[in-house]
């Protein structure tokens, strides 16, 4: 689709080839496009970095979890990158080198590298590399539960995780999972879904999971409640609850997509 607007101002998100940016009560769809210059922002407590906001709570308790896209310039990090003691993160990187440090443990993230950092924790993000570096964050108010204890940090990436093939579907759909999801300490799951090419989610899926998707490779249509929007690398999908959801491969590819989700704890009243 094209749009009449005259040119003008920065980004120009008039021309997307893999769609157009959507927000519906169900869903929203934030293409690459639009994480641009102008709606960036800079944290305290950070040096040399900017970022773009991908999600946030938005009424209350209905949604659990922010996520960002962030870029961290060479010699950029923080000494305090969490301000709020109950938020657990998980950091993806997608671009650079990062050195992460928590409790003292020093650890190399590379491409792919992932590390889960619980609440109260006290850890220093720095890039030490020559290069920028792009990285997600994705942060959650962790919901204690009586009887399981809070999890440990943990580093690791997705080169390292095998992923679990999903039922019935010769192998053209499967989910690296970071954490066991009979592991009841966890709240939220950071996985990574890989479709093979001709890959698809073969039904709508409906659930009560929030999700955030950011589409690391490859493209797809993807069923967002009664639509079915194209989306390709460095798009962001926000569902909310029950958000019915497919996708169908569309390029000669794999597809692959970084998938936040809400587990394991009651429903608030
Ligand atoms: N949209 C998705 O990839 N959803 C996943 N199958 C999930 O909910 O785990």
């Amino acid at each position: 689709m094209t749009y009449a607007f005259p040119p003008g101002g920065l980004p120009d998100q008039s021309v997307n080839p893999e769609g157009t940016a959507v927000f519906t009560e169900a869903y929203a769809v934030l293409p690459a496009v639009t994480q641009r210059d102008i709606v960036t922002s800079y944290l305290p407590g950070w040096t040399g970095m900017r970022m773009w906001v991908l999600a946030r709570p938005l009424s209350g308790f209905a949604e659990t979890f922010s996520q960002y896209a962030v870029e961290l310039a060479p010699g950029g990090g923080s000494d305090k990158p969490e301000v709020d003691p109950e938020a657990q993160s998980v950091i993806f990187v997608v671009g650079g080198t990062l050195t992460l440090n928590i409790d003292g443990a020093r650890h190399a993230l590379a491409p792919g590298g992932y590390a889960y950092v619980p609440p109260d924790t006290v850890w220093t993000l720095w890039n030490d590399g020559e290069s920028p570096a792009k990285f997600h964050w994705i942060r959650k108010r962790y919901v204690e539960a009586e009887g399981v204890d809070t999890p440990e940090a943990f580093v690791t990436s997705d080169q390292d995780v095998a992923p679990t093939e999903m039922p019935d579907c010769n192998g053209v759909w499967a989910t690296t999972r970071f954490v066991d999801p009979t592991d009841l300490r966890h709240d939220m799951h950071v996985n990574i879904v890989t479709f093979q090419p001709g890959g698809r989610i073969p039904f709508a899926e409906t659930h009560v999971m929030e999700h955030g998707l950011y589409v690391l490779e490859g493209t797809a249509d993807y069923l967002l409640n009664k639509d079915w929007v194209p989306v390709g690398p460095g798009d962001f999908m926000w569902l909310r609850a029950f958000c019915p959801q497919a996708c169908i491969t569309t390029g000669d590819g794999r597809f692959r997509y970084l998938l936040y989700k809400d587990v394991n704890r009651h429903m608030p009243l």
